[in-house]
């Protein structure tokens, strides 16, 4: 059976096609620059190379037609019909509290996923987009969302409640609700996995460091606690995300700087971490680049980095009262050894033994970067949301055909 999944940014949406039953990525690709002018599709089929069309994208619609006719294509197209397609799977990354599982597309979910508009401002209008647009190209196809949040729908209240008034709970629903579950909860099942244990016996924190990034504990199998909040902005720095930060931040800069409310809420999301730390780059290749050749904001930006990643891991292994493993994960967290380095040569103290050259390693597979007499466990864990989110889908699509 062959399932989509779709990633749908705001300028941006992102694809990959399953065969589902032998989990293998047919085609994949993403339509960047969606109405702006020369919008870029790039399409790749299993080794074969990129291929790359510029044209006027102006909305999500024309985006899925576009992805659509590339799967169907005579030459570099994987299907001889849309009508191959039996599911289409959403990423949506804000859920509330309606949801801990992945669900099946009705006008009740649409209007709960619209209800959260406030709350995850830059993602969950983009996703609705997606939807939209697949609902208007394969009007006959199963839809299903999987939600960022679903998985820390665990966290218990003592982690994901905010210590001010209750009523703006009552009415308002504002507490912790935490993302890229779909990541950790990945992560964490091939991590355990990979270590050959039960994942319920185990002790983890798994770091997703990608342009957004945030850390979770993980206990009994469950999200306990989770670095981001009431929306993506609260927790690690970013690429472009402030993290944590003293509230009052908000009003003494509104005050000082006459801005508005809005302007302070780009500042802190799309103008801050590390791009405006370095003065360089969001991309922690650039920064780790300017770094090396001597660049004194980029240093500072890559200490502040890292430091929240450890002290966010010294905070976890003590609310868990223990640690079996942390697990790195994302395009930083894959990929950066430099920046896996400075953050595990300060976890000595938690028995923690950096074996460097493992460390040096790049692969696709999830890999030990330790010493094997290292008391704590540190894993690099490629993730797949993607999968994830297909392998959801084909599940809700099989039980959807059999009632
Ligand atoms: N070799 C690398 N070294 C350091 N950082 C990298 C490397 N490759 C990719 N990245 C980082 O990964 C980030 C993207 O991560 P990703 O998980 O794909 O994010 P997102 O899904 O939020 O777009 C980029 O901003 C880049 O900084
Ligand atoms: C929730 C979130 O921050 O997602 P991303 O990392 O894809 O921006
Ligand atoms: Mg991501």
């Amino acid at each position: 059976m062959n399932i989509l999944v779709i990633n749908a940014g705001s300028s941006s949406l992102k694809y990959q096609l399953y065969e589902i039953s032998t989990e293998t990525v047919l085609a994949k690709g993403r339509v960047e620059r969606i109405g702006m002018d020369s919008s870029i599709l790039t399409h790749e089929v299993d080794g074969q190379p990129e291929v790359k069309e510029v044209s006027e994208i102006l909305d999500h619609t024309t985006a899925i037609k576009k992805v659509l006719d590339m799967l169907t294509h005579r030459k570099v197209g994987v299907l001889s019909n849309i009508t191959d397609i039996k599911g289409v799977g959403h990423r949506v990354v804000h859920g509330g509290e309606s949801f801990s599982e992945s669900v099946l597309i009705d006008q009740q979910v649409k209007l709960e996923i619209r209800k959260l508009f406030d709350l995850a401002p830059l993602h969950n209008p983009a996703h609705m987009m997606g939807i939209a647009a697949v609902e208007a190209n394969l009007p006959d196809v199963p839809q299903t969302v999987v939600f960022d949040t679903a998985f820390h729908q665990t966290m218990p209240k003592m982690t994901y409640m905010y210590a001010i008034p209750k009523v703006l709970y009552r009415k308002h629903k504002i507490r912790k609700y935490g993302f890229h579950g779909t990541s950790h909860d990945y992560v964490s099942k091939r991590a355990a996995e990979f270590l050959g244990r039960p994942l319920r016996e185990l002790k983890l924190i798994s770091c997703h460091i990608g342009n957004g990034a945030s850390c979770t504990a993980i206990m009994d199998g469950k999200s306990f606690d989770t670095s981001m909040g009431m929306t993506p902005l609260e927790g690690l720095m970013m690429g472009t995300r402030s993290g944590d930060l003293d509230p009052a931040v908000v009003p003494f800069t509104i005050n000082k700087e006459d801005l508005t409310l809005n302007e302070v809420n780009s500042m802190l999301n799309k103008h801050s971490g590390l791009l405006a730390v370095s003065g360089i780059s969001s991309d922690m290749r650039e920064v780790v680049e300017a770094m090396n050749e001597g660049d004194a904001n980029a240093k500072l930006a890559f200490d502040m980095y890292a430091y929240r990643i450890r002290k966010y891991i010294g905070a976890y292994a003590a609310a868990m009262n223990g640690l079996d493993a942390i697990i790195f994960t994302a395009g930083v967290g894959e990929n950066s050894d430099v920046l896996r380095k400075a953050i595990c040569e300060q976890l000595t103290f938690f028995g923690v033994q950096l074996d460097e050259a493992r460390n040096s390693v790049r692969s696709p597979e999830p890999r030990r970067i330790t010493t094997d007499e290292s008391k704590v466990e540190v894993l690099v864990v490629p993730t797949n949301e993607e999968l994830l989110i297909a392998r959801d889908t084909y599940t809700i699509v099989k039980e959807l055909q059999r009632n």
